[in-house]
C-alpha cells in the first residue's frame, strides 16, 4: 500500500465509528493491547500508519499531537516527536502521562524509523530490532579516549527491552536482533563507525531517539521497543547511498507483519544497566 494511503480525516466523518468513540472518549479504543508509537518525522509516522486499512485520527493533546490506527485487537497512537534524543523523550514523556492522567496508559512503547546500518550486518532496507538501546555518545572524552557517564559514576547508558517481546517482534518481522545506537551526531567517516563498533561489537543500527524514549519509558514503568528500517550505511557521508524511501517501504512492510506480535510481554518491562 503506498503511502499516505490512510489520509486523516475530519472528525465529522467517523462519528459513530468504534475508532471516533475511542477517541471521543480519550481511550483505546479495543480491549487489546495500547501501543504508542514514537517516530522521529511525520515521514515515518505515516509510512507506519500507512500499513493499518482502518480509519486514522488525530487526536491533539496539550503539545503533542497522535495519530491513532487500530489493527485486530491493537491500537496504536502514532506520535512524531522531532529528531534527537531529547526531543523524543520530552515528547514521549508527555504522551505517557497524559495518557495514564486519563486513565488509558500506554502497555508499550515502540520507537520506529530509519537509521544507520552498521555494513555488512544490516544492509540497506533490512530491518533492526534492538536488544539493548545505548547511548553511545554520552560520556567524556580523555586521553584514553572516549568514557560512558556510567563509567563516571553516573547514569546508565543502556536499556534493554524484554526478550522475550524482542524475539516476537523479529521472528513476526524478520529483523536482526542486536545493539541499536543513540548518537547525537550522524556518523560521517569511517574512522568514527569503526571506533563505534570496536566500542560495540553487536551494533547493528545507529539513530537519534532510541535512548530517549526508552529513558522516558524507564521513568513511566513501561515496556519499550525499537526497530529501525536501515535508510543508509554508517560511515563516510555520501547523499548517493541514501535509500529513503526503500527504508520507509521496509517500515511499512515490517508494520503490517508486527500488530500481531505487539501483545504485553511475558518478562519485566525492561532493565537499564551499565
Ligand atoms: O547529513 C547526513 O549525512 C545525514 C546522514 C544520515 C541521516 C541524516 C539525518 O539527518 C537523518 C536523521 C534522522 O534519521 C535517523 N537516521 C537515519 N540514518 C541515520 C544515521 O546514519 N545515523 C543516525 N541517525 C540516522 C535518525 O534517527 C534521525 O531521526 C543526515
Amino acid at each position: 500500500m503506498p503511502h499516505g494511503a490512510n489520509p486523516v480525516r475530519p472528525d465529522q466523518e467517523n462519528i459513530g465509528s468504534p475508532v471516533a468513540r475511542g477517541r471521543e472518549e480519550g481511550r483505546p479504543v479495543s480491549t487489546g493491547p495500547h501501543v504508542l508509537v514514537v517516530t522521529a518525522v511525520p515521514a515515518e509516522r505515516d509510512a507506519i500508519a500507512s500499513a493499518f486499512d482502518g480509519l486514522r485520527h488525530e487526536i491533539p493533546l496539550r503539545s503533542v499531537n497522535l495519530h491513532r490506527v487500530a489493527a485486530a485487537d491493537t491500537t496504536l497512537d502514532l506520535l512524531a516527536a522531532g529528531v534527537g534524543p531529547a526531543a523524543a523523550a520530552a515528547s514521549t514523556a508527555t504522551a505517557l502521562t497524559t495518557a495514564a492522567l486519563t486513565g488509558a496508559a500506554y502497555d508499550l512503547v515502540l520507537c520506529a524509523g530509519i537509521g544507520g546500518g552498521f555494513q555488512p550486518a544490516a544492509p540497506i532496507g533490512s530491518l533492526v530490532v534492538a536488544d539493548e538501546i545505548v547511548a553511545a555518545d554520552l560520556g567524556a572524552e580523555t586521553a584514553d579516549g572516549f568514557v560512558p557517564v556510567s563509567d563516571l559514576g553516573f547514569a546508565s547508558v543502556t536499556h534493554r527491552p524484554a526478550p522475550d517481546l524482542v524475539r516476537r517482534v523479529a521472528a513476526a518481522t524478520g529483523a536482526s536482533a542486536g545493539s541499536v545506537l543513540t548518537v547525537s551526531t550522524v556518523t560521517g567517516s569511517a574512522r568514527r563507525a569503526a571506533e563505534l563498533r570496536s566500542r560495540h561489537p553487536r551494533a547493528l543500527a545507529e539513530a537519534m531517539e532510541g535512548f530517549g524514549v526508552a529513558a522516558a519509558c524507564a521513568v513511566a514503568d513501561c515496556p519499550v521497543l525499537e526497530i529501525r528500517a536501515v535508510s543508509n550505511p554508517v560511515g563516510p557521508r555520501n547523499r548517493a547511498l541514501w535509500h529513503i524511501e526503500d527504508a520507509l517501504t521496509a517500515l511499512t512492510k515490517a508494520f503490517e507483519l508486527l500488530a500481531p506480535a505487539l501483545g504485553p510481554p511475558s518478562a519485566p518491562a525492561h532493565t537499564r544497566t551499565t
